[in-house]
């Protein structure tokens, strides 16, 4: 569905997207993560044709975007980090006007208003003016109007920033519900919402991806991943999970727990229980890491500024 070979954006003298390269196909729902001005939203762009690339391309559905943008777009519903409402206008009216810009008119544009209102769940305010929504239905009114051509690709940049909790699990389970037959690629930082929903998430720092992978593959990149903590009583605990051979440092918390971090991130668990069985600790609490996004992210693009730094 999307093509992107090595995009690269410059502003003057600063490049925002530096060599950016990912294929992605239908079903998926990518996270594109990473830090403030890392290029999310310039890739984004490009990807929507709303940018044309310094060089590189990107093929949506084989349309090269930036030769032929208006085909493409055909099959792209886009949300900019801040869409223009009409605040005038009601939701229904919006949309409609919208719909007509695309180039629907009679039934079939009141059937695609009326689909994409059903689908983003704006029955209630309808036909209340914009500039009445709360900040939710305002999301899910931009969300709206993305999906009146019913395009087979979302671009979604920070769908839920500034919602509350429940309105953003209410956007998050909307999204999950338009990817099935689609594409859907979303941008963030909130590593929650990639865990939430992402099928796959690409980190970007400095322009340039750093990782690409599974959400859950990518936990497994933790210092933390497969560590266990332990709540036991016995003696030598430490001294013993020091020397078992795949268990890495061991360090004890506030609390007297103890946390013991594999080497390689292989699973230790099961050598950990073999000694407290051998020892005849008395275990009351084990706990496995399932490794933490948030680590990884600051693991990837920490490594990546220090980097940029070092060669400054
Ligand atoms: N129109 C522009 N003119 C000049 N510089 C720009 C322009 N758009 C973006 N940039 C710069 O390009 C870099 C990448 O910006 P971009 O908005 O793509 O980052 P981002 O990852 O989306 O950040 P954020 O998470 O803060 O939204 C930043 O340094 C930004 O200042």
């Amino acid at each position: 569905m999307i093509k992107a070979v090595d995009l690269v954006r410059d502003f003057g003298i600063r490049r925002a997207v530096d060599g950016v390269s990912f294929e992605v196909g239908t079903g998926t729902v990518l996270g594109f993560l990473g830090p403030n001005g890392a290029g999310k939203t310039t890739t984004i762009r490009m990807v929507a044709g709303f940018l044309p690339p310094t060089s590189g391309t990107v093929e949506v559905k084989g349309i090269n975007v930036a030769e032929n943008p208006v085909a493409a777009q055909k099959s792209i519903g886009y949300m900019p980090e801040t869409t223009p409402l009409y605040e005038d206008m009601t939701v229904s009216g919006f949309l409609r006007f919208l719909a007509e810009v695309r180039g629907f008119s009679g039934k079939e544009r009141d059937s695609r208003v009326d689909r994409s209102i059903e689908r983003c769940f704006l029955g209630p305010v309808r036909n209340q003016t914009i500039d009445t929504l709360s900040k939710g239905y305002r999301q899910r009114t931009c969300l709206a109007q993305t999906l009146l051509h019913d395009p087979d690709l979302l671009l979604l940049d920070e769908p839920t920033e500034g919602l509350d909790p429940n309105q953003k699990q209410v956007v998050r389970d909307m999204i999950k519900d338009m990817a099935s037959e689609r594409v859907v690629m979303l941008s963030t930082h909130v590593l929650e919402e990639v865990e939430a929903i992402c099928t796959r998430a690409i980190i970007i720092s400095g322009g340039k991806v750093v990782a690409d992978d599974t959400p859950a593959e990518l936990k497994t990149r933790s210092a933390k991943y497969n560590a266990v903590t332990l709540s036991a009583e016995g003696k030598g605990i430490v001294d013993a999970l020091e020397k078992l051979p795949n268990v890495g440092k061991v360090e004890t918390l506030d609390d007297g727990k103890i946390v013991a971090f594999p080497k390689g991130g292989k699973s230790i668990a099961p050598d950990i229980l073999g000694a407290a069985q051998q020892h005849k600790w008395s275990v009351s609490d084990i706990k496995v890491d399932e490794g933490r996004l948030d680590d990884v992210f600051r693991q990837i693009t920490t490594t990546e500024d220090t980097k940029k730094k070092e060669v400054a």
